[in-house]
């Protein structure tokens, strides 16, 4: 199918108010999406479904999926000059981009400050604190938003989900919760922001370093503890160094970590229970740093810091065909595909507003200023699509 027909097939499901997911994995050329058949909410019950799933950064509350079985699933390769155009026509909200009000910045200072002492007072050693800033009056449609963000993020994980009952969003993230491909698990911790000038030979501040740190210990610690304790060998994980890694026109802490499941442990909801909100969207410890932030932060987050993505899919492997002596049919080999992001880097369209959402790591050593600079830099970057 050709691109335009496969954009133009998700139009007619948004005009016609039914369910929709398109998305583009980290580096991939290839462009997905889902059309679910009937406006029904799927709520997820114990992440043994299969389809796209969207969860909110609020665990308690539900989240939400599009069954495979219930979808038309369709793919196009794509590639990015295919949407050059979209970028060149996209300088009309430059007066937006620089519209930070005061009363906005004054207010997000004193919310880092109030999580700094909250720190100091031992509530809890790190927590992401965020702010929901309004664009007005949108004009744009949200595939031509789309569009651009996969021309301008081809290492993130880009989509575009809507439900007529739940609502739009759209992110370009590059954040990885879970990758789960046969006993294969992979995850990140990923932390510490600065703006990339060049080159990505950067110092990291020791704040940045441990705010990381914090979130990788926290991976460790939480697999070890719901995986980890059922497996006899300790040598299942593997742990990266710390390395920079670019993320549009921003630089973050990356860790690598990976672990292999065995059939008692591939259970993806207790890992998921265990795993989110990670310290790189909430805090540490977990659950004060959670309700600390849903008490003081002012508006829900929703869907800003969940998760969303392709749970359970099937994915055929085709081996090496030179292998002699074996029936064709045995080089493929079908595999059950989990891959989760952390939504982040996205905004949530209503009528024609759009809500940006943006949120820094806070620690005892952090700047209320500079933390208040980091969200307008990321809102910056999210705003110059639109
Ligand atoms: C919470 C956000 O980013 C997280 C991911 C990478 C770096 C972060 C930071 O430097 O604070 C945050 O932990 C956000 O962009 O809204």
């Amino acid at each position: 199918m050709a691109l335009d027909q496969f954009l133009e097939q998700i139009k007619k499901q948004y005009d016609g108010k039914l369910p929709f997911v398109v998305y583009k994995k980290p580096n991939s050329s290839e462009l997905k999406c889902m059309l679910q058949y009937n406006d029904a909410l799927h709520t997820v019950i114990d992440f043994t479904e299969s389809g796209f799933v969207f969860a909110p950064f609020d665990s308690n509350q539900d989240a939400f999926i599009i069954p495979i079985d219930h979808a038309d699933v369709v793919s196009v390769e794509f590639d990015k000059d295919d949407f050059s155009e979209s970028e060149s026509r996209n300088r009309k909200t430059s007066a937006i981009v620089n519209s930070n009000k005061e009363s906005e910045k004054l207010s997000h200072i004193r919310h880092v400050e109030n999580g700094i002492s909250a720190i100091e007072n031992g509530c809890f050693s790190k927590v992401v604190l965020s702010r929901r800033e309004i664009v007005e009056n949108v004009e744009t449609h949200p595939i031509e938003i789309f569009k651009r963000l996969l021309q301008r993020y081809p290492t993130a994980f880009v989509y575009c989900w809507y439900h007529p009952k739940v609502g739009l969003w759209l992110g370009a993230t590059p954040e990885t919760l879970l990758n789960v491909r046969g006993n294969q698990l992979h995850t990140m911790s990923l932390a510490g922001t600065q703006a990339f000038e060049g080159t990505a030979e950067v110092v990291w501040k020791e704040k940045e370093k441990e705010e990381q740190q914090i979130v990788t210990d926290f991976i460790v610690d939480r697999l070890r503890e719901s995986v980890g304790k059922q497996l006899s060998s300790d040598d299942f994980m593997k742990v990266s160094e710390q390395k920079t890694v670019k993320a549009g026109n921003l630089l973050h802490l990356q860790t690598e970590i990976s672990m292999r499941l065995t059939p008692e442990t591939r259970n993806l909801k207790p890992i998921l229970e265990a795993l989110h909100p990670t310290p790189a969207v909430c805090g540490f410890p977990k659950d004060k740093a959670k309700a600390y932030i849903i008490e003081n932060e002012g508006y829900p987050r929703e869907f800003y810091a969940g998760f969303m993505g392709e749970l359970h899919l099937k994915e055929t492997i085709t081996r090496n065909p030179n292998r002699r002596n074996v029936e064709n049919n045995a080089y493929r080999v079908q595999k059950s595909v989990t891959d989760l992001y952390v939504n982040l880097r996205c905004m949530q369209m209503k009528d024609q507003n759009i809500f940006i959402y943006v949120g820094g790591g806070i620690t005892k050593d952090s700047d209320a200023v500079a933390e208040w600079e980091e969200t307008v830099h990321k809102s910056k970057i999210i705003k110059s699509v639109l």
